[in-house]
């Protein structure tokens, strides 16, 4: 419970003062935050804290120019007729959340700091941050930072009581979402629906996720014929879109400004060019940099939605940013495919190391989906993941109707997947990073290639696993599988496959993302 992170422990005594959360994104960080608050200023939890003031770096990156810290919380918590001239100095009075560190977009730097602590004295807010964080500037006061894993670094861990981890939705919370947020007979069509498709079942741990999940198959499951009901994850998103596509064509069914598929080729081009540099936050000069017109109702309808409400505003910039990141994504791999169909062009071509652009000169299918493969590699901290498994699905030939349905100038060739199936099994041989390899089986399932699989789920059904001696693309492929089992999910028993420190290591994915391994 994130509302015990900073009471003192009953069988330690210890308290936290400094505490990070991570989470990946749409877990639930930003909800957890509201809920810790709401149930303070409800008179119901941590009421020995006095101030809790919020900020999260979406808003700190907005602020130029110097502030004190007195400063900055009177201008954006308090009114000009009530300000407020200090704070509290005992222990624990006083707690500053800053939500969404990976946001950030100013530099943090713990090295040079150099011992601020004056709260009236004007400063940068980077200043302040850090200051704030290694106790300088009001030692006493309790600090809450959240972050997606990728920017966890940023903070130096001697600055930290503790680490935790949201992660998401167990099996009976998904269930109890899809009923709470829909009537008895659909919910347990959808839950249903979603069980039978492991992937998205697992998927579903993420919060976000149940919420694209159930704004997609609650219309869907209305029609007599269900056969056309999405079980992959592309086939999810295209939907997602296509229930878009429905809501802004009734919405704006005579004066549509521009056609839908116009809006979502520039969309995609915001998209993949932010992704590439790690943005997932945008301001006005991006979306006008794609051709997007801030004032269009259609770019706010759902996919990109106005985030910095401006109540009592700390700048007035705009900030905008996709529902969610996985939105972003998909849209970005669409941009992608629209490019290299339509133009005739490989868009990763514009970014790539000349190094790398000479080994894909040619312009084929499967030189796009190895430029892909070759950046999402490259990429620290997988920012290009999920936009390659995407990429793989919107190829495949399966989903072209439905691709012409959300845009209909697409031109469509039926290609050959085998070759591109072939370069990643190649891929998966030679890689070390065992996330990267588990990206490269999900782009296999995306395929429909399950040949990998296949051959290790002979071993484990033949309970002669702990006797073969497994080479790196089948224990990359046994990690695969074990972290798409429900079972696994639950409770891991590693001695049921293996019993070695090999094992350990190399299982370690799967450790990690189960609730209890054994
Ligand atoms: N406990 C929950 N119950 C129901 N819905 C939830 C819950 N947690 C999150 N959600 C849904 O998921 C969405 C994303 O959650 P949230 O903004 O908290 O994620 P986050 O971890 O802060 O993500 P990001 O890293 O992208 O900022 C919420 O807007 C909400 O719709």
């Amino acid at each position: 419970m994130c509302n015990d992170i900073f009471k003192v422990q009953r069988d330690t005594g210890r308290q936290n003062r400094k505490v990070l959360t991570l989470g990946i994104a749409g877990v639930g960080k930003t909800v957890s935050v509201s809920k810790f608050i709401l149930d303070w200023a409800e008179g119901k939890e941590n009421q020995e804290i006095i101030f809790i003031f919020p900020l999260p770096f979406r808003q700190l990156n907005l602020i130029s120019g110097n502030r004190s810290l007195m400063g900055l919380i009177n201008k954006k918590f308090f009114g000009s007729d009530k300000q407020l001239s200090s704070l509290p100095k005992e222990e624990g009075k006083v707690m500053f959340i800053f939500d969404g560190l990976d946001e950030c977009r100013f530099s943090l730097s713990f090295k040079n700091s150099e011992g601020f602590t004056d709260v009236t004295k004007e400063t940068t807010v980077d200043v302040i941050i850090t200051n704030l964080i290694e106790k300088n500037l009001i030692p006493s006061a309790l600090i809450w930072i959240t972050s997606r894993p990728a920017a966890a670094h940023l903070i130096p861990r001697l600055h930290i009581d503790q680490v935790t981890e949201i992660i998401g939705f167990n099996d009976e919370q998904k269930d109890k979402y899809f009923t709470r947020n829909s009537k008895p007979d659909m919910s347990e069509r959808i839950i249903s629906h979603i069980k039978r498709s492991r992937s998205l079942h697992i998927m579903c741990h993420i919060p976000v996720f149940c919420w694209i999940c159930l704004s997609v198959l609650q219309p869907l499951m209305t029609r007599e014929n269900q056969d056309k009901t999405p079980t992959t994850l592309t086939g999810m998103y295209i939907y997602f879109l296509l229930s878009q596509k429905h809501q802004m064509t009734d919405k704006y069914s005579k004066d549509l400004p521009q056609s839908f598929e116009d809006v979502v080729v520039k969309l995609g081009k915001l998209a993949f060019k932010q992704l590439q540099k790690g943005n997932l936050i945008f301001y006005e000069k991006d979306l006008e940099e794609c051709g997007l017109d801030v004032r269009d109702g259609l770019v706010f309808s759902g996919l990109c939605t106005q985030m910095f409400q401006t109540e009592k505003p700390v700048s007035g910039r705009k900030v905008f940013s996709f529902v969610h990141l996985s939105v972003q994504e998909f849209l970005a791999a669409l941009y992608v495919l629209f490019i290299y169909r339509n133009k005739k062009t490989n868009p990763f071509h514009l970014t790539l190391g000349d190094k790398v652009k000479r080994y894909f000169k040619k312009n084929s299918l499967v030189d796009l989906h190895k430029t892909a493969v070759e950046n999402a590699l490259q990429s620290k901290n997988g920012h290009l993941d999920l936009l390659l498994r995407f990429l793989m699905g919107l190829s495949l030939e399966s989903n072209h109707n439905d691709l012409k349905d959300l845009l209909p100038s697409l031109k469509i060739k039926a290609e050959d997947m085998g070759q591109t199936a072939e370069y990643i099994k190649q891929t998966i041989k030679n890689e070390e990073s065992s996330e990267k390899s588990i990206n490269l089986f999900h782009c296999l399932n995306e395929l429909n290639d399950d040949s990998l699989i296949t051959e290790i789920q002979k071993y484990l059904n033949s309970d002669s696993l702990s006797a073969q001696d497994l080479s790196s693309v089948q224990w990359s492929a046994l990690v695969f599988v074990l972290l798409m089992s429900e079972e696994t999910q639950e409770m891991f028993e590693m001695q049921k496959y293996r019993r070695s420190d090999e094992a350990v290591i190399q299982l370690l994915p799967v450790i990690r993302n189960t609730r209890r391994a054994l």
